[in-house]
């Protein structure tokens, strides 16, 4: 991805001390949003009944989620603000605070990515001759690839379409002997999956000729392989020191703790939790499909058979903390609801992204940004402090607490580290009683 030289800064100081009527001025001051984007942001029916009701069924009305902006984000030299899309408390400040470490070398983090090529399975069964079937498909690719190509031809106007077809055999199943065709199709701006499906059910008759066989399934992989996004960051050790931490026993903490979960498959899960606590706000706000990248970077996680970290974190010559995150992300910016959900069209005005594949490294570098603010937590002071401190004001929410109540009770409970609904209760009584 280039740098290219926008106006936009994304350091914006005292950005969580405002209102969030403030903060939407504000952000659209940055971003430069007209104020028919600014009135689409603000108005709590923004997905209208009407229009949720064209998107999936027995639509009954719509449920609303937080949206929040990362800010300091710099990418390959370039700004960004990042509309996120959570439920969970300290995941925006998290993502933003290691952005804002991450931009004191300059660049920030850097990224780069792969063609935006996914996979689509044809699986064909009652062949006697695996082997022997798999060089008939072969032999058929060019005829298989051009009427997967016919499927979609606005597709291949720009520049994507089918390049290229793999055969998999498995020799022996329980329902005997499997070859399985891979169409590997560049999907361009599109997540891809109702291009690839179409293509895959269109090519279906040809690899069952061609097998001499059967076919049963015609959908696409989750498990993008060849669509592969990567970020990294390097920071000094001065960038991470804190006033109790020093900056080389961070990145101490760091490497040993990202250690764990290369080899230990349940510190891993929660490790690469922590990825997609970055990864799926963004996927959310941008109307992608959660559930695929989910799928994607977990079968990825495995390698050799081993469910490992999607992360690593290295320390290099100079003594500084290198962090890099390389995985699959079949993102898009047509297609699905990123073009019917009107928030999604906003975030994406937010972004400014201007193809899928900037979409995907963007959203990695955000995964990496939050789990190195997960990793430096947990290797000094632990998860609670930060978390509950924010989570504090869900309690306060819980025990009844309104308006401003909630940010005044939040405050005592985190103050005293004891964040608990029935002292919230006590705290919001005496509150009330003045
Ligand atoms: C929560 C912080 C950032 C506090 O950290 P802190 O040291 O109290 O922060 P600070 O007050 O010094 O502020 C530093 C910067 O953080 C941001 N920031 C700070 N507070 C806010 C706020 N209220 N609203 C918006 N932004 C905030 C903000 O960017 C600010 O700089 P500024 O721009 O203001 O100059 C830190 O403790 C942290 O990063 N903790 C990690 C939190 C985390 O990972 N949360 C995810 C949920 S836990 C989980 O699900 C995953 C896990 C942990 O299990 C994964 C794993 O195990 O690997
Ligand atoms: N396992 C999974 O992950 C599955 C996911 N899905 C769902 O599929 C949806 C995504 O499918 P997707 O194929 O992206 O959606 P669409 O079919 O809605 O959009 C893709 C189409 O958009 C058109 N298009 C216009 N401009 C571009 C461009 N710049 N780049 C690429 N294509 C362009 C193309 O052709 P044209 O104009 O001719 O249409 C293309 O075929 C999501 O809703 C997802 O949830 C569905 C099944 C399974």
């Amino acid at each position: 991805m280039q740098a290219c030289g926008s106006a936009l800064n994304s350091r914006l100081e005292n950005y969580r001390n405002l209102t969030p009527a403030e903060r939407l001025a504000e952000l659209a001051r940055a971003a430069g949003l007209d104020a028919a984007d600014q009135a689409l942001l603000a108005d709590p029916a923004a997905l209208a009944v009407d229009r949720a009701n064209g998107m999936i069924e027995n639509v009954i009305g719509t449920f609303q989620l937080p949206m929040g902006v990362a800010t300091n984000f710099r990418i390959n030299g370039r700004d960004y603000l990042i509309p996120m899309v959570v439920e969970e408390p300290s995941v925006v400040a998290a993502a933003s605070y290691m952005a804002r470490i991450a931009r004191s070398n300059d660049i920030g983090f850097e990224t780069s990515s792969t063609a935006p090529i996914m996979r689509a399975q044809v699986q064909v069964l009652d062949v006697t001759d695996p082997w022997g079937a798999r060089l008939r498909i072969l032999a058929a690719r060019e005829a298989i690839i051009a009427a997967a190509n016919a499927k979609d031809a606005k597709l291949v106007s720009l520049g994507g379409g089918c390049r290229d077809i793999e055969v998999h055999v498995f020799p022996e199943s329980r329902v005997g002997p499997m070859v399985v065709m891979h169409l590997l199709v560049d999907v361009r701006d599109a997540m891809g999956a109702n291009t690839v499906n179409t293509m895959a059910e269109a090519v279906a008759p040809l690899v069952e000729q061609a097998a001499g066989g059967r076919v049963r399934l015609r959908i696409l992989s989750n498990l993008a392989d060849l669509r592969l996004a990567r970020a990294s960051v390097r920071v000094s050790p001065a960038a991470l020191a804190t006033k109790t931490v020093s900056g080389e026993d961070m990145v101490t903490g760091i490497v040993e703790a990202a250690e764990f979960a290369a080899i230990d498959p349940y510190r891993a899960a929660t490790h690469n939790k922590g990825i997609m606590n970055g990864i799926d706000p963004v996927v959310v706000a941008t109307g992608n499909d959660w559930r695929a990248i989910e799928a994607g970077a977990h079968a990825f996680a495995v390698k050799d058979g081993r469910y490992t970290s999607l992360t690593t974190w290295e320390r290099d010559r100079d003594g500084n903390l290198v962090g890099t995150l390389e995985m699959p992300m079949a993102l898009g910016l047509v297609g699905g609801a990123t073009k019917t959900h009107p928030l999604a069209q906003a975030a994406l005005r937010i972004l400014k992204v201007e193809t899928a594949q900037e979409l995907a490294e963007v959203t990695v570098a955000v995964g990496l940004a939050q789990n190195m603010a997960a990793l430096r937590a947990l290797a000094t002071e632990g998860i609670q402090r930060g978390h509950m401190a924010l989570h504090a004001r869900n309690i306060a929410i819980l025990a009844g607490a309104e308006g401003a109540e909630i940010e005044a009770v939040a405050k005592q409970l985190a103050a005293a580290h004891d964040v608990r609904v029935d002292r919230a209760r006590e705290l919001l009584d005496a509150l009330r009683r003045g």
